[in-house]
Formats: structure tokens, sequence, C-alpha cells
């Protein structure tokens, strides 16, 4: 079974120096490989620790190229750590539901000064 990386694994295993970049969900080092690149290593070290997938095919890579990468595998992407933001937008709803429920109970409070103070008017207006 290959290894899994989250995309924060990618990221924290680089440097400007070398490291690992994701193509279409596999893993790759392309430490040893960036001086080689026949495309210079300037847009390699740009797409270092990240998901270079875009940049891969907008070039259309040859199949040399495609051999080349599969030879620097290790690993995939965790596809649990690619649905993350789903689950950070679930939590802002929730917070949300706790702001609404916070002016709700602001609301009551609210709500029952003005009605104690209905109350007491009289006996103010009657001490003056
Ligand atoms: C580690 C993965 C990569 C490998 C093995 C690789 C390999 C190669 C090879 C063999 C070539 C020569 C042309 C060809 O055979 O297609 C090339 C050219 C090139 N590559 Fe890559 N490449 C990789 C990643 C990237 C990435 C991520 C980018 C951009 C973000 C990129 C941009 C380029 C450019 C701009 C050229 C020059 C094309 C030209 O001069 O016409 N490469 N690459």
């Amino acid at each position: 079974m290959s290894k899994l990386f989250t995309l924060g694994d990618v990221s924290k295993q680089s440097t400007d120096k070398g490291g690992l970049i994701v193509i279409d969900k596999v893993v790759y080092d392309i430490t040893d490989y960036m001086s080689k690149h026949p495309g210079g290593d300037d847009i390699l070290i740009e797409v270092l620790g990240q998901d270079a997938s875009e940049g891969f095919h907008e070039v259309g890579h040859s199949a040399e190229a495609i051999e080349a990468l599969a030879e620097m595998k290790v690993g995939e992407l965790d596809q649990t750590s690619a649905v993350l933001p789903k689950s950070q937008s679930r939590t802002g709803s929730v917070s949300v539901a706790h702001l609404l429920s916070a002016a709700g109970v602001v609301a009551v409070s609210l709500g029952a000064v003005f009605l104690r103070h209905q109350v007491q008017s009289p006996f103010s207006s009657g001490s003056k």
C-alpha cells in the first residue's frame, strides 16, 4: 500500500531547495530531479510543497516526462484531507447558529429589562 500524505505534509516536507509536489493526487519527491528539469528549476521551486497538476498539464509534457515522473513517486494524496473545506463550512454554519441563539438571549434579556422598567416606573414617579 502506498504512503498517504495530506497537503499539509507535502508543504511541511518541502523547502525552496527540494521536497514534494502533487500531480493528479500522486505525491512525488522532485529534490534530485530539479537540477535536471529541461524547463529549469525555477518553475519547480515555485510549485514545491503544492499541487502542481495545473502547471504540469498546461505545458503538455511528453511521454518521457511522464515516465520520468513515475520514478519519483513516494505516495498518494490523502483523499480525506481533500474534503476538509466541507467540514470547515459545516463548522461555519454551527457558529452562525450559535450567533443566532446568542442574539435570542440578548433579545429576551432586553425584553425583561424593559418589562421591569415598566413595572417600576409608577413607584419612581410617585417618590418625586
Ligand atoms: C517533476 C515533474 C516534472 C517532470 C518529470 C518534468 C519533465 C519535463 C521534461 C522531460 C521536459 C522537456 C519537454 C518534454 O519532454 O515534455 C519538461 C519541460 C518543461 N517543463 Fe517540466 N517536468 C515536471 C514538472 C513541471 C512542472 C510542475 C512545471 C510547471 C509548473 C513544468 C514546466 C515545464 C516547462 C515550462 C518546460 C519547458 C517546455 C519548453 O521549453 O518547451 N514542469 N519538463
